[in-house]
Order: C-alpha cells, then sequence, then structure tokens
C-alpha cells in the first residue's frame, strides 16, 4: 500500500480534535455506531409467555383423549396483565392463551388449537396431542435478560440493532459517535455553479462540489453538508470563506488550488494560518492533495481535477468521516484481490496508481477481474463512471517499462460487485485483454488522449447485468472452455533428484504464469526430468503426440553448461521451427538483462503443439512469458496451428 499506513494514523490522531460524542434519540440513531455498550433495561419476554393460539396446560394431565375444561373468565390473551392471571387452577382444567400472551405459572405447556377438539358447548377441549413440559413457552427473559449486554460499541445501528434497543427499553440516551459537519467549497476563477445552463467562453461548470455531496450523502457520512460555493482565486475572497467554513465545521473539503500556479492558494494559506499535516502524495492522481488543520476544522484540500477529487475523496473524506463516526476498521475491510484486465496496462513510471475499474466475480470461482475503464486521465471522469473499484498498482520498476502482467493485485472497492458465469468472464476478458493502455499522465499535459469508449462502453454495460444460476455444467464448461491444453517440463537433473529445497520453482512459474490466463490455458500434465535428451524427448513426444497438448513448455538446460542439452532433444523432435518467435523474446528480453542471450532456446511446433523452450530461472521464466503474451502473439501463434485463428 504505498499510501503509508503512517499517514493515516497520523489523519487519524488528528481527527481526535473534532470527534466527539453524543446522545440521541433512538428515533433518528439509524446509521450511526454505538459509543458505549448497551445493557437491557428490562427482560424479554418481559412475562412467561405464549408462542402459539391454544391452551395453557399441566402436561402430566394433558394426556392424548383426555378431556379438560376451560376456565370461565380469564384468558391469556396478548397484553392482558400476567399476575391478574396468577392463581392455583383445579385439576383437569385448561387456560385459553393467545401468541404472545401471559401463561400462568401453574402451567407448563400450550397445548395449539389445531391439536384440541372444542365440545360442543365450548366449556371443554379434548387433547389430540401430548405435549412436552415447557413446550410452546418463553420464559420471562429467556430471549433477554435484564442488566445483559445487547449491543457492544463499535455496533453500527441498523434496523434489527435498533429493533432490539426498543425491545429492551433503550430509547434515549443512546450514545452514539457523532458524525462531522461536512463543509464543501470549490476554489477557481473557471468556475460556475453546476446548474449553469449556458457557459460563457472560459468557464466550466462546477462538478466536484455536487460530486462530493452525492457521495456524502451515497456513504451517509454526515450529520450535515454546507456548501460554501464556488471562490474565486482572490486571497482576500479565500480568507473571508476559508475562515468562516474552518470555524463553522469538522471537517472541511476544498477543490482546485493546491498545486504549483501562481493562483493556487489554498496550500499556502492552509500553511500560513493553519497546519500542513501532508501536502503532496506519491500517488495518481491525487498528488497534491493536501490535508491540515485550520481553526476548528480538519481541511482536505482535493486538487480540482474531478477524478483526483474523487479518488482522494474515496481515500481520505469517506474514511476520516467514517473514522469520526466510530467506524475505525474502514481500511483493511475494502480491500481485495482482483486480476486487471487488461494485463498489459502500462504502469507509470513516476508513480503509484489507483486504477478505475469494473471488478467482477467469476461466480464458480470467486477470482475477481477487474476490466480498465480505459484512459486513467484525471480530467476523465468517464474513467470513473461505473468503477467499483480501484486497483492499486505499483510505479514502474526502474530497470525497463515494464507492463503489469501476472497474478493477482490489490484492489480499493468502492461500489457493489457483481457477479458473472464462468463463460459470461471468459468472453470479456477475451474481449478486453490484449488491449494496451497507454500511460496516462494526470491532467493531460503529457497523456495521450485514446479512445477507450468502445472499451468503456463494454465495461459499462458490466455492472448492469443480472447474476444467472451457476450450474455443475458450467463448471465443466470453464475448463473446456480454456482454448489451449499445457504440457509443462521443468528439465533438471537437480529439480528432478529432489535437491532443491525450495521446490521445482520454474514449474511453478510456468504454472503460475498459464494459470493467470484460465481463460486460455488448461495444464493437464506437469513433469520434471533430468538433462537427459532421449527422457526430455519422450516427454515431449508424449505431450505432443499421445496428449495433443497445443503447448508445451520446457524450462531449464538451455544454456552452455555441459549437461544443457534442451535444444537439441526439442529440435529433433520439432518439425517447423519458429525462429521468429525465438528472436523476439531473445531481443526483448535482452533489453531487461544482456545475458538473456546466454539462451540458446528453441521454439517450434510439432503437428498442432508448440513447443517453446524457456530459460531455468523462475523470474526469466515470468519475462519470457510475458513477453510472449503481449498484443497476444503467443494466443495468436496457437489460434493458427490450432485452426481456431482466421487468416
Ligand atoms: N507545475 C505543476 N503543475 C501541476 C502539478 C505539479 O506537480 N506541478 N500537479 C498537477 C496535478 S497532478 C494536479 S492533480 C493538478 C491539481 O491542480 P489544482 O488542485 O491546483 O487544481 P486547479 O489547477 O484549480 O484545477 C485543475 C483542473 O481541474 C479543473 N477543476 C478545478 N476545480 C474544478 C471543479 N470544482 N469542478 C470541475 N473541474 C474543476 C480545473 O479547471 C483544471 O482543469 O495540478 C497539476 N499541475
Ligand atoms: O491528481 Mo493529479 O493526477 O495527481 O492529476
Amino acid at each position: 500500500m504505498f499510501v503509508r499506513k503512517e499517514l493515516f494514523k497520523e489523519l487519524y490522531r488528528k481527527l481526535f480534535r473534532v470527534y466527539f460524542i453524543c446522545l440521541i434519540l433512538l428515533d433518528i440513531s439509524a446509521g450511526m455506531v454505538l459509543a458505549d455498550d448497551v445493557y437491557a433495561i428490562d427482560n424479554l419476554p418481559p412475562f412467561r409467555a405464549s408462542v402459539m393460539d391454544g391452551y395453557a396446560v399441566r402436561s402430566t394431565e394433558a394426556k392424548i383423549g383426555q378431556t379438560l375444561s376451560i376456565v370461565k373468565g380469564k384468558k391469556g390473551l396478548a397484553g392482558e396483565k400476567s399476575q391478574i392471571l396468577e392463581q392455583d387452577y383445579d385439576v383437569l382444567q385448561c387456560l385459553y392463551v393467545t401468541t404472545g400472551g401471559p401463561v400462568p405459572n401453574a402451567f407448563d405447556s400450550v397445548l395449539p388449537i389445531e391439536e384440541t377438539e372444542l365440545s360442543e358447548d365450548k366449556l371443554s377441549i379434548k387433547v389430540l396431542k401430548q405435549m412436552n413440559v415447557n413446550q410452546f413457552i418463553r420464559e420471562k427473559g429467556s430471549d433477554v435478560k435484564q442488566g445483559e449486554k445487547v449491543l457492544e460499541q463499535g455496533s453500527v445501528l441498523r434496523s434489527a440493532e435498533i429493533g432490539l434497543l426498543a425491545t429492551v427499553g433503550k430509547i434515549s440516551e443512546i450514545k452514539v459517535y457523532k458524525k462531522p459537519i461536512i463543509g464543501l467549497l470549490s476554489t477557481g476563477n473557471e468556475l460556475v455553479e453546476a446548474n449553469t445552463v449556458e457557459l460563457l467562453d472560459g468557464y466550466i461548470r462546477d462538478s466536484n462540489k455536487i460530486m462530493l455531496k452525492a457521495m456524502i450523502s451515497e456513504h451517509n457520512i454526515a450529520s450535515e453538508v454546507r456548501d460554501y460555493g464556488i471562490v474565486g482565486d482572490n486571497g482576500i475572497l479565500l480568507d473571508e470563506e476559508l475562515q468562516r467554513a474552518s470555524n463553522e465545521c469538522d471537517i472541511l473539503v476544498t477543490s482546485g488550488g493546491v498545486s504549483m500556479g501562481e493562483l493556487d492558494l489554498v496550500k499556502p494559506y492552509i500553511e500560513l494560518k493553519g497546519e500542513v499535516i501532508f501536502g503532496r502524495l506519491n500517488m495518481k492522481p491525487g498528488k497534491p492533495t493536501t490535508f491540515g488543520i485550520l481553526n476548528k476544522s480538519i481541511i482536505l484540500a482535493l486538487p480540482g481535477n474531478p477524478v483526483s477529487s474523487f479518488v482522494t475523496s474515496h481515500l481520505f473524506l469517506i474514511r476520516a468521516a467514517k473514522y469520526l463516526s466510530g467506524q475505525f476498521d474502514t481500511y483493511q475491510n475494502h480491500l481485495i484481490k482482483v486480476q486487471l484486465i487488461p494485463r498489459n496496462v502500462k504502469l507509470d513510471k513516476e508513480r503509484p496508481e489507483y486504477h478505475r475499474a469494473v471488478a467482477v466475480q467469476d461466480q464458480l470461482s470467486g477470482k475477481i477481474y477487474a476490466f480498465s475503464t480505459g484512459s486513467q486521465l484525471s480530467s476523465r471522469l468517464i474513467s470513473a463512471r461505473n468503477a467499483n473499484c480501484l486497483v492499486i498498482l505499483p510505479k514502474a520498476p526502474q530497470s525497463n517499462d515494464n507492463y503489469q502482467c501476472f497474478g493477482d493485485t490489490q484492489a480499493l472497492v468502492i461500489g457493489q460487485i457483481v457477479t458473472k458465469t464462468s463463460n459470461e468472464i471468459a468472453e470479456l476478458v477475451k474481449q478486453h485483454d490484449g488491449q494496451t493502455l497507454k500511460n496516462q499522465c494526470c491532467g493531460g499535459h503529457h497523456g495521450h488522449n485514446h479512445n477507450h469508449q468502445d472499451q468503456q462502453n463494454q465495461v459499462s454495460s458490466l455492472n448492469s447485468q443480472k447474476v444467472e444460476n451457476i450450474t455443475q455444467q458450467q463448471q465443466i464448461q470453464t475448463n473446456q472452455s480454456a482454448d489451449f491444453k499445457v504440457g509443462i517440463i521443468t528439465i533438471s537433473d537437480r529439480a528432478s533428484s529432489g535437491e532443491y529445497p525450495t521446490g521445482d520453482l520454474s514449474g511453478q512459474a510456468m504454472r503460475q504464469c498459464c494459470e493467470s490466463f484460465p481463460h486460455y490455458y488448461n495444464i493437464i500434465q506437469q513433469t520434471i526430468v533430468s538433462d537427459d535428451k532421449e527422457k526430455i524427448k519422450g516427454e515431449l513426444l508424449r505431450m505432443s503426440d499421445e496428449l495433443k497438448c497445443n503447448l508445451v513448455l520446457t524450462s531449464g538446460g538451455t544454456g552452455f553448461f555441459e549437461r544443457d542439452i534442451t535444444p537439441e532433444a526439442t529440435l529433433e523432435v520439432i518439425e517447423r521451427r519458429a525462429e521468429s518467435l525465438a528472436n523476439y523474446i531473445l531481443i526483448e528480453s535482452m533489453k531487461i538483462v544482456p545475458t538473456a542471450c546466454l539462451s540458446r532456446a528453441v521454439i517450434g511446433t510439432r503437428g498442432k503443439t508448440m513447443i517453446i523452450n524457456l530459460p531455468g530461472k523462475p523470474k526469466a521464466v515470468k519475462e519470457n512469458f510475458e513477453i510472449l503474451m503481449r498484443s497476444n502473439v503467443l494466443i495468436h501463434a496457437l489460434g493458427q496451428l490450432k485452426g481456431t485463428d482466421k487468416h
């Protein structure tokens, strides 16, 4: 996590300035968090009560066939005072009771009406079923005992909790964490209110304030939202409004005016009149986000770019407000693992990124795929449309301009995640994978404005589609729907004799690579052989001729060590060489390490099988495989070989 935990700790520590507890009525407590444990004032039920409409009986008397006379003039009706009914009843008597009504201590069970036969004169009943002791009776306090703890501090008051508190008599002076008063202020000479119909030259509508209002209401995080309007980039006006707002609110959120321009006055103002806790973040978008204290208020000065405001509010505003409202664990709860699609999203060279995406969960495997929303320019609010997660991408490693590719990445959940069948997801993955999203820097100042509208539209429809039932057949189809059968061979004397304490890491690497693309690859066989030419040939022949693998990956034995024999064995098995593919891997991997040229790896085909020699090192295996997956090179090669790729 690149927004460091310490940063949040600092944020939370400062929040204690504006953090307080209040007493409220139960009526208006929905969504609040309890600041204290709550104990039951009353028993529940407050008296011994019947669970059924029927007759209170003594189980020893109420034998099948027995006639019991009905007590006259008294009934255990719901709402009846229980004390009035407490008396000695005669032998073979029963008392009419209703559900929830009091049951006198003289009786030990309730016989439901349907288990009785009423006499014609309606004065007695015949017992049709034997009851056990205590059957259909709720003893006093059997649900909740007076003085028992019913809710813990930290519980969110939702409908059930509120119902429970009412039941046990806790209807006022509920101690809760007070939700903050949040103030919103937009800054910028170019801004006009969002409801402006006709824009004059040079103006834009203030979308941030209304977006933030909606977000606050969606997440129900404020006791009140105050709109401080728009203030131009003018020191005097800004001073006036910032002073007023920061004395009236718990959290003041401004947008705009926090970067480096001469009109960016907000950050210098906080530095001068308040305290800046942090004023620059290593993240994209949201670099200039500033957090500080001004008068009575915590101030979050968000960047003006709408997407930057959107992302940073999710990270800081919602979290801060929830924290103030007593929800202290809001951070970890919302992290999930996803596979970002397309996998070849280029990483930013300077900053880690919160990439907007639509996460969809596979109903069967539970795996979550996050489909990128396209160009991530921080002015492009369309990139946040339908987004239900922010995929946390690291910045690109120094050594190369690597692609984000294999394995799962963490994502922050910002909306509801939908589920889909494996086949639907497979289709979407195929549609989206292989598309390259260029590195788009913030604000458009050094970005390329690619049009990802089609991709965005495909993704947009994801959220609205309905969930379908899972069947066993789909599970079989899922496995079968992978396009290519894969065989994996680790070639190593040491691995085959079990010498590696860590196990066969290159075999694991090959497996991981294929498993990252479950819709393309289905591993049907994996073996380890020593550096023995005949054994290697034997495995290659078995996987291609008998198992009919579409792809056989080998790892190891491609160098210049005496026993390295993989290329020679491969050459004796293949019918057609694919030198360009091998050269392509070589060229690309030499950009990573020059020693990549020490590999003598061969690639070729036998029948409809492609055999690829990969290096022995797990890291190199992954790099080679990633290179092959760029622009779906390997997928096309395998498709041609299988006959599924069109000319
Ligand atoms: N020399 C540098 N320039 C910039 C840097 C930097 O590090 N050095 N950082 C860039 C980054 S990153 C961001 S993000 C922006 C943030 O700028 P500000 O917070 O100062 O915001 P403004 O300049 O006022 O506006 C940026 C952009 O957003 C539009 N905007 C502003 N407010 C609203 C609103 N309420 N609703 C809709 N759109 C709004 C505004 O018109 C601008 O286009 O700075 C970079 N520059
Ligand atoms: O918020 Mo900026 O991306 O850092 O545009």
